[in-house]
């Protein structure tokens, strides 16, 4: 993140090696119109990435925060995404900061390697630092269009979706938090960073920065700090700041523990192999699926995920699962358990506060990102929906009925053949969001769900229909806002072949599609 402030920095490294620093009120100059990129005043910066081989995406970032959270403009060929372990990424970074009257140059370069995440290192700043900026050394994590993760080890970048939250962080080798107050109205912004170390690595990587800030000695500030990315996912709470905090809930996790995840998947499976020769694997196309309209803005498309792909997407939720923010059980905060294993991808849905956020309150997990391979399919499925309303209601005007979605968020349920999920609404998404119908697009796999809908949280009231695996249901528009739920799943009711190559246990995986 570009951080700047008018005060000098201050270093205290105590001998119990706690390094601190506090602080306040940052002025930052009015933000400029959101179509500028790059050199012009205003908080704003724009990125750029090369994917190669034969792979590219552009990627321009803004973050004029006074207007928008975060907006991206990525195009990304899917193989890009969808193979990213053999990509390379030249991303060439630059930013134009003001401070006070001064204007701030900065840019830089890394190269680095896309594992799912960015690595960009070296990384190197083209220019020397004029008076007035800092370049700190800090990792973004930052979701691209498809669902990639970018994780930069460099300089001066942005996760853009800070803004207002205590981030916190606890690696190997130390903990950091750092935390953000804005104020919209009189464009302040307040800043609190502690670090904590008890590494003798680390607290020589915290000298040689705070020489190398000595030697040039800039008026600056702190944002983000990284420390070794080993420990990147194991974040934790040392301190929780406390505030009109903008955005996102700002709870301290409750554990320190490391949960184990649940296997949604019989583990003496493994990497079991198939062939399509198998009697059992039995591909059923989309053309083979029948399409519905349930009501104004809900589709049903049946059939619509061929059993490859659903074999790709239960083998990567199982991976997803048994990481760090896999599947658990959730708790409501009258302390009864939800009947269902949960992971949440690109945000944590929090089912005590019913907020999202950045890290899993629980254990202090961040959840991981939406992987292309699952989210590409979320735009198929409502184009499709476009055209089965286009042709059934004769309507040209489709968006207005059925919006588009670019999903950053994805709730994945595990039931077993007793779990069920209640009537409710899915209204925790951003007011936005849920004001413009942004819809939910939902994937089922595995066993099949009696799944209910309605107006009201009256289950004799409600439809019921089967989802089988395969079936993707999208609800927005005018019917993002029913009340549904899963009543039962039905036993032994999955494709063979499914749970036959990935080992996937009785009962049924869902995916939510949202965007917050
Ligand atoms: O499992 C399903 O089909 C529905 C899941 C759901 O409604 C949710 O996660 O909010
Ligand atoms: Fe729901």
């Amino acid at each position: 993140m570009l951080l700047l402030c008018s005060r000098p920095l201050r270093f205290s490294i105590s001998s119990h090696l706690c390094f601190s620093e506090s602080i306040d009120l940052c002025r930052r100059s009015a933000p400029q119109s959101q179509n500028s990129v790059g050199r012009r005043s205003g908080l704003e910066s724009s990125g750029r990435a090369i994917v190669r081989p034969n792979q590219s995406f552009n990627m321009v970032e803004k973050h004029p925060r006074y207007e928008k959270m975060h907006e991206r403009n990525s195009t990304s060929p899917q193989d890009a995404v969808q193979n990213p372990s053999s990509a390379v990424a030249i991303l060439i970074y630059k930013a134009e900061f003001p401070l006070k009257s001064e204007s701030v140059n900065l840019s830089g370069k890394g190269l680095g390697q896309i594992k799912n995440k960015v690595d960009l290192s070296p990384w190197t700043i083209d220019s020397p630092q004029p008076a007035g900026s800092f370049l700190e050394t800090c990792a973004f994590k930052s979701p691209l269009k498809h669902g990639v993760t970018l994780e930069v080890k460099g300089q001066s970048v942005d996760d853009g979706l800070s803004d207002g939250e205590p981030f916190e962080y606890e690696g190997e080798d130390g903990a950091y938090s750092y935390s953000e107050l804005y104020s919209k109205d009189t464009q302040d912004v307040r800043k609190s960073f502690r670090w904590h170390t008890q590494n003798p690595h680390s607290r020589s990587h915290l000298k040689s920065t705070a020489s190398q800030l000595q030697s040039i000695s800039l008026p600056t500030q702190f944002g983000k700090r990284s420390l070794a990315y080993g420990g990147m996912y194991h974040t934790q709470s040392r301190s929780n700041q406390r505030g009109r905090w903008m955005g996102y809930n700002s709870r301290r996790p409750q554990s320190r523990q490391r949960m184990k995840p649940f296997d949604i998947c019989e583990s003496s499976y493994g990497a079991s192999s198939f062939s399509k020769n198998n009697e059992v694997w039995v591909e059923k196309t989309a053309s083979d699926g029948a399409r519905e309209i349930l009501r104004p803005g809900m589709v049903l498309l049946k059939n619509y995920i061929p059993l490859s792909d659903q074999v790709k997407m239960v083998r990567i939720c199982r991976e997803l699962g048994l990481g760090e923010g896999g599947f658990y059980q959730p708790v409501f905060d009258h302390g009864s358990k939800l009947q269902l294993q949960m992971m949440c991808l690109g945000l944590d849905w929090d089912p005590q506060t019913k907020k999202y956020g950045k890290m899993r309150h629980l254990d202090g997990a961040r959840p991981p990102a939406i992987p292309s391979t699952l989210s590409s399919l979320t735009e198929k499925a409502i184009q499709d929906a476009h055209n089965l309303i286009k042709i059934d209601l004769e309507e040209s005007n489709v968006v207005d009925i059925l919006p588009h979605m670019l999903p950053n968020i994805c709730i994945v349920n595990f039931y077993n053949t007793s779990g069920r999920l209640g009537l409710h609404q899915d209204k925790d998404e951003s007011r936005e969001s849920l004001q413009k119908g942004l819809p939910v697009v939902s994937v089922s796999l595995g066993d099949s769900a009696e799944f209910l809908y309605g107006d009201q949280r009256d289950v004799d009231m409600a439809e019921k229909i089967k989802l089988e695996s395969g079936d993707v249901l999208i609800f927005g528009g005018s019917s993002r806002h029913i009340f549904h739920g899963v009543a039962s799943i039905v036993p032994d009711s999955a494709p063979a072949a499914l749970r036959q190559v990935t080992g996937l246990r009785p009962g049924r995986l869902n995916l939510t599609f949202r965007e917050f």
